[in-house]
């Protein structure tokens, strides 16, 4: 018993005073979203709820209000699921993501979307292209780019023969465990299931602790998770979602060689996002086989100082040896400056398509 002043029973009834007036705050909030609906169709009866600006726009202002003591990233959380159940109430929002269940994906299509997100499991990023693609639902998440082991090709090359849009994209820290079944034996570990590019991050760590056992690659850190549970000599290497799904103990927690590791998600879908004050936009670019091209092609962006946060160059499907450029900068395709640069880039360049502008990723 603690002989503190403080009266427990009056602070559990203040704190059931105020989970009533939150509840009521709610309520009131999730009725106003649903009159922001009918007024949505009544101006147009195909209009989309869903507006990835208008969200992050809400979550940076909450962010910038908040006084503690929880952190700005927590209540930010907490709202991103306010707004996920008063969106589902507009309607709820359908999302393809690169599976199985309990891969990183999922998780970064739940940390952008709230958990009133139906979210759906493909086998493939072109899969996740094609149900997009075919309106079976409203937005995809794929992975771009790991901190560690950079680009996804897969997910580039997609976008070339595709008409879709980026509307958003989410950043999650990406943490890695050795993962076991109930029946392992721990200390006969001989196999180890992982994808490929979880294991390439936690490479040292595997030939510092593993150097015995074998690697196998399998197609998901979910597969990796779903394989042990049956094997007793086996491990895998996945992260929290696929542990839970599969009910799986940790033998070693964030293995991952370098801490900061995190991968990028992009969503995909088929709207134009307009401006929300902090955004992004995402081009590919096709230059003339000629000297000089890349520097043609980025000193517009010198020159109009526009912050390119990434440039990447893929084989070109026209031909051997010619190539595209995907660019990432700040700023949005609305903005004068922005639309002046992207001007001067046509003049300059055989074909450029803008993939999108939107929101940078707030949480
Ligand atoms: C309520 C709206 O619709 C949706 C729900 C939002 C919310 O709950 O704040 C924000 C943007 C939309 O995704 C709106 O556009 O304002």
């Amino acid at each position: 018993m603690s002989d503190t002043p403080i009266d427990l029973e009056a602070l559990r009834q203040r704190i059931d005073a105020l989970d009533g007036d939150i509840l009521r705050l709610i309520s009131e909030r999730a009725d106003c979203a649903q009159q922001v609906a009918q007024v949505k169709t009544a101006e147009d009866p195909d209009t989309v709820f869903y507006r990835p600006e208008r969200e992050a726009q809400v979550l940076r202002r909450i962010m910038a209000l908040n006084k503690g003591p929880l952190d700005s990233e927590e209540v930010a959380r907490l709202f991103r699921e306010i707004m996920s159940a008063c969106l589902a109430l507009e309607q709820p929002i359908k999302v393809a993501y690169l599976g199985p269940e309990g891969t990183f994906t999922q998780q970064a299509a739940l940390k952008h979307f709230g958990e009133s997100a139906i979210s759906l499991p493909m086998a493939a990023i072109d899969e996740v292209f094609r149900e997009v693609e075919a309106g079976a639902v409203n937005y995809g998440v794929v992975p771009v780019e790991n901190s560690t082991e950079g680009v996804i090709n897969h997910t580039l090359d997609s976008f070339m023969d595709s008409g879709l849009r980026i509307c958003g994209e989410v950043v999650l820290r990406i943490h890695h465990h050795l993962l076991v079944g109930e029946t392992t034996r721990q200390d006969k570990v001989s196999r180890i299931y992982s994808h490929p590019q979880s294991f390439a991050q936690c490479r040292k760590w595997l030939d510092a602790h593993y150097p015995q056992a074998e690697r196998v690659p399998v197609s998901s850190n979910a597969e990796a998770a779903r394989l042990v549970k049956t094997e007793w000599h086996s491990a895998a290497i996945a992260g929290d979602m696929a542990a839970k799904l599969y009910g799986l103990t940790r033998l070693a927690e964030k293995i991952e060689d370098r801490p900061d590791n995190s991968t990028r998600f992009l969503i995909i879908g088929h709207q134009d996002v307009p401006m929300s004050g902090e955004d992004k936009t995402s081009i590919v670019v096709a230059m003339r086989n000629q000297p000089g091209a890349l520097h043609d092609l980025l000193e517009p962006f010198h020159r109009h100082q526009i912050d390119m946060t990434r440039l990447e160059t893929r084989p070109s499907r026209s031909g051997a040896w010619n190539y595209v450029f995907f660019i990432d900068f700040k700023g949005h395709r609305d903005e004068p400056r922005v639309a002046a640069v992207l001007e001067e880039v046509r003049l300059r360049a055989a074909e450029v398509k803008v993939l999108g502008s939107y929101p940078i990723g707030v949480l």
